[in-house]
């Protein structure tokens, strides 16, 4: 049974401060992780390791070779402290990042060499990916986050469990978590959901609902839920109703 989890870049990261990491709330990632590593495909957010560079090269809408690898060389920064926490918890994992192995066409998913992953999953390693920069067909260069990966990663595995992890309890409607999201709610919902509070370019709750409606579109369930809340994160693996599930009714 393959699980995605996301963990967002607001938990690891100060996203207001430039490669601000929290080194405390990663290792405590990497331990509520590690009690339930079989079978799962960790992908994390950029936080402020990505966001701050692509928002200060001017990415996506401008293509800029510097920016990209000033920006893909600092998330992939922030992608070997989340391997050595899950090293020192006893977790083995191996990084994947999607600019080596996926094309966009259009900000969107085109192709991904997914084989290396499933590869990994069946030999008992867990593969972490990351919000990158991205080559694209159409527009030179763009950005992939961490909620577009997942959504495509869930569809190509199959995945049964699919949660992301963010620093709220959920998509608040009048300051409170709403237990489910499905695209009906859209119209009467959409003027409350936003972006990040802090610095960044792949649109804050309002992109990760995007990403995972697109998903329930397709019949796969998911859940937004509070990862910065101890324990929170083994609830979520076991696959427990915490935060908000975006889904489809049949
Ligand atoms: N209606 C809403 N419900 C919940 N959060 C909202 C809403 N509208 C805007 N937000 C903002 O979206 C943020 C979560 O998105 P954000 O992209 O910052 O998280 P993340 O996925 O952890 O970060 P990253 O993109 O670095 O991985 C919340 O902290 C909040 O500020
Ligand atoms: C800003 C970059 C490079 C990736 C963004 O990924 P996200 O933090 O998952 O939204």
């Amino acid at each position: 049974m393959v699980r995605v989890l996301k963990i967002g870049g607001s938990i690891l990261t100060d996203k207001s401060c430039e490669r601000g990491a929290l080194p405390m709330e990663i290792e405590r990632v990497a331990r509520e992780v590690a009690s339930r590593p079989h079978d799962l495909v960790l992908v994390h957010g950029a936080g402020s390791f990505g966001h701050i560079p692509a928002r200060q090269y001017g990415l996506p809408q401008r293509f800029s070779p510097e920016g990209l690898r000033v920006t893909h060389e600092s998330v992939v920064r922030l992608n070997r402290l989340v391997l050595e926490a899950l090293a020192k918890a006893g977790v083995g994992a191996l990084p994947v990042h999607p600019l080596s192995c996926l094309i966009l066409s259009g900000g969107r998913i085109e192709s991904f060499a997914t084989e290396p992953i499933k590869k990994m999953l069946e030999d008992g390693i867990m593969p972490i990916l990351h919000g990158d920069v991205a080559m694209d067909l159409t527009q030179r260069a763009g950005i992939v986050s961490g909620d577009q990966l997942v959504s495509h990663l869930a569809r190509a595995l199959k995945a049964e469990i699919v949660a992301v992890g963010c620093n709220v309890d959920g998509v608040l409607f009048s300051g409170r978590p709403m237990a489910e999201v499905k695209r009906s709610d859209l119209p009467l919902i959409e003027g409350a959901i936003g972006g990040s509070a802090g610095i960044d370019v792949t649109g804050g709750m309002k992109g990760k609902l995007d990403e995972l409606l697109d998903l329930a579109d397709m019949g796969m369930s998911s859940m937004i839920f509070n990862a910065s809340k101890e324990g929170n994160i083994v609830r979520a693996l076991r696959g427990e109703a915490i935060g908000t599930k975006v889904w489809r009714p049949d």
